[in-house]
């Protein structure tokens, strides 16, 4: 919790302020969205921050992956973009960053769900996915998967704050930063942790529709409050082509426009979309590589796309 953090729109009107020794404690604080996080953080500048700045030093494009609602493929979808972003590339290093402490996943859908990280005396070190692809996944330092379930918020973002400031990545192009499933505690102290730290954007993944897109014009909110440039959104599982007639059909119909309509009524890049294929999710159960298995298949046609786009718009900041 740092006092650089504004608060919500939607604070009590006798907000003590975030920075304050009361926030989260005094009596307005009661029902604010904020409170539990105010009242675990410590006050004023985090030292945290300086140190995860300092660890992400040498780390050229640091890209969070949010997405507002749980479910909607966000682990799945940082996962396929790394593999794009590091396929055929030797000299781009690329790396996740799987601060999804509810359920990390990247060990399992990267295949090194086996591998364990070590630590040396510069910080823990990331497993080796490939020669230019690495790792680092909070599953890794939990004990057991159920760990973090029954941890109180407060703890959960202790463990969030050792796990950004403890990472050695050494040099790279591109760091793709699963988050949290927003809006809860420990989604808002990654992102805010990881956007005082200086990145270079968001990507936003959702479904078609409503409901995920409710939530995304929410995270699209915060983006803007933390001053986090949205570098755009990806709609998932938007069609659904099935494998036997290859006729398509809408899972999740997009009653409102779905997420490029949503893009435009928000003023945000839209990426691109990636259709529902049960192969997919088959291949990343079993921790496979769907871009050398499968390198015609819709899903990997969409994902370069979405990649030419998405290192077009980084490249552009610079
Ligand atoms: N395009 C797709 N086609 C088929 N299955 C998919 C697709 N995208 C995601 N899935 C599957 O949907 C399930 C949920 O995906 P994933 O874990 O990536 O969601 P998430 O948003 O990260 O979830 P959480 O909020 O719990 O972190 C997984 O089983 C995954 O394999």
């Amino acid at each position: 919790m740092s006092a650089d953090i504004k608060r919500p729109d939607s604070a009590p009107e006798h907000c003590p302020g975030v920075g304050s020794d009361a926030a989260g404690k005094a009596a307005p604080c009661s029902g604010c969205p904020n409170q539990q996080i105010c009242a675990s953080g410590p006050k004023g500048p985090d030292p945290a921050i300086g140190l995860i700045k300092e660890r992400l030093i040498d780390v050229k494009h640091k890209i969070l992956v949010l997405s507002g609602k749980g479910g909607v493929g966000k682990s799945t979808v940082t996962a396929l973009l790394s593999r794009a972003l590091a396929h055929g590339k030797n000299d781009r290093n690329v790396a996740v960053l799987d601060a999804d402490i509810c359920g990390p996943s990247q060990p399992k859908v990267l295949g090194v769900a086996d591998e364990q990280v070590h630590q040396s005396g510069s910080g823990w070190s990331p497993v080796s996915v490939d020669d230019n692809l690495s790792l680092m996944s909070i599953g890794f330092l939990l004990s057991s998967p159920d760990d973090a379930v029954i941890w109180r918020g407060p703890k959960k973002n202790g463990m969030i704050r050792q796990f950004l400031s403890e990472v050695d990545w050494g040099s790279l192009d591109y760091l793709l930063v699963d988050t949290p499933p927003g809006t809860s505690d420990e989604h808002l102290s990654a992102a805010t942790y990881l956007s005082q730290a200086g990145v270079t954007g968001a990507i936003i993944v959702t479904t078609p529709q409503e409901v995920a897109l409710l939530d995304v014009r929410k995270e699209i909110d915060f983006c803007r409050k933390v001053n986090v440039r949205i570098l755009g959104v990806i709609e998932n599982m938007s069609i659904f082509v099935c494998p036997c007639c290859e006729r398509m059909s809408e899972i999740f119909p997009a009653t409102t426009g779905g997420a490029r309509q949503m893009c435009k009524e928000m003023d945000v890049p839209y990426l691109g979309n990636l259709p529902l294929d049960p192969k997919l999710a088959r291949l990343c159960d079993e921790g496979r590589d769907i871009i050398t298995e499968m390198p015609s298949s819709l899903v990997v046609q969409a994902l370069n796309g979405i990649v030419k786009d998405l290192i077009d718009l980084c490249e552009k900041k610079d």
